[in-house]
């Protein structure tokens, strides 16, 4: 068996992730995202199959994440002698939108190549492979930081006055996605921080809860104010004046700013802009793809029907069993693009794109590939 669920409680923090020397090899230790909030347990993983397997269930998720997994996972392929190039296949094919996930993969690969090329040293290589997953953990890190800060300071400028926030945010986006403390939930955080936070409004993320069950599970553990609602409760918020500013992640940001993220945050940015409020999507550089060109050329992952024809399965909380009459077909797209014109703004670690264009986009990329990334709205 090369998953187990290991049962342990995480002690300090959320740790979504992490590499351990053990006596029979390395593994990388997951904290089973479908168990939470009611169970905190974590998977070992020995293998690539084994990964893959929690990326497709969702154990693992979120772009950053995946970009994590991906690289840690070519990594364990190499320290324990399997084949690198089937592996990287492997992992890059197991979920399609979140542009993280590949780059990830190819980082590692890279670094596991250049080693190979060098001394053509197997151990060695691998251990170049674990350096490069390494390094892209503490890079998520210090760009969730980022974004925090310069997230925080747009709301500053867009939403002045110094009074209280509500904010609506969808699926989930903080520490369990991220090195850090996430992408739009770390601005959150830093607005919390602040004494800036009124209300998170946090939609359910239907069909798999992530706001349910994940971000309503970091905002009681940050102890923000936050209520929940259902997704197709948002629109009675916005007519009631309740929301100050929407804030979400992004699975792929294309070269035109057209932005993948979680199914249901078109609607948000529609609702947004019918009703003037900033609609802003929070994201590392390495989710914006610049070999995407447009929304159109986003591949959408297809879920299956069950997740939408059966209620949640949540372990030792039931559910699981039809809801829906036997042979309905279900229509589950995993994610959604929203254009850029819905878009008020992107934040990266590198700046703030605002207005959300092609050309602003690709200045951000070759600004910050320069080492000058200090564009801003
Ligand atoms: C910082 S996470 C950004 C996105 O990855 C997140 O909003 C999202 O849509 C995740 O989808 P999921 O299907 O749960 O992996």
């Amino acid at each position: 068996m090369s998953v187990s669920g290991a049962g342990a409680r995480p002690e300090a923090g959320v740790s979504s992730l992490r590499w351990e020397e053990r006596p029979e090899g390395p593994v990388l230790v997951l904290l089973d995202q479908t168990r939470l909030p009611l169970e905190e347990v974590e998977l070992v993983c020995t293998d690539v199959p084994a990964l893959v397997e929690a990326i497709r269930t969702l154990a693992v998720r979120g772009a950053p994440l995946l970009g994590l997994a991906g690289a840690y996972g070519v990594a364990l392929a190499a320290a324990r002698g399997f084949d690198v190039e089937e592996a990287a296949g492997m992992l890059e094919r197991s979920r399609p939108t979140a542009v993280n996930l590949g780059h990830g993969v190819r980082l590692a690969v890279q670094a596991y190549r250049a080693g190979l090329r060098a001394d053509g040293d197997g151990a060695r290589a691998a251990a170049a492979a674990l350096e490069a997953a390494r390094t892209l953990h503490r890079e998520d890190a210090g760009a969730s930081a980022r974004m925090a800060r310069r997230g925080a300071e747009l709301l500053d400028e867009l939403l002045p006055g110094g009074g209280g926030l509500r904010i609506l945010t969808h699926c989930n986006t903080g520490a369990l996605v991220s090195g850090g403390e996430g992408t739009a939930l770390a601005v959150v955080m830093e607005v919390h921080r602040a004494g800036r936070l009124r209300r998170l409004w946090v939609d359910e993320t239907r069909p798999l809860l992530q706001g349910a069950r994940l971000t309503a599970y970091e905002a009681a553990r940050h102890g923000m104010p936050y209520s929940l609602l259902t997704d197709n409760a948002a629109g009675s918020l916005f007519s009631a004046g309740e929301v100050d500013a929407v804030l979400i992640g992004a699975d792929r940001i294309a070269a035109d700013g057209s932005t993948a993220n979680k199914i249901g945050s078109y609607p948000l940015a529609v609702l947004a802009k019918y009703h003037k409020v900033p609609f802003v999507v929070v994201a590392p550089m390495t989710t914006v793809d610049p070999e995407t060109p447009d929304g159109a050329s986003i591949e959408v992952e297809q879920r299956a029907g069950h997740e939408v024809t059966d209620a949640p399965s949540l372990p030792g909380a039931g559910g699981g069993f039809a809801v829906a009459p036997p042979g309905t077909q279900a229509y589950n797209p995993a994610f959604d693009v929203t254009p850029p014109e819905l878009i008020t703004a992107i934040v990266t670690e590198e700046g703030v794109v605002s207005p959300v264009t092609r050309d602003a986009l690709g200045e951000l990329r070759t600004r910050s590939r320069s080492g000058n990334g200090m564009m801003s709205a």
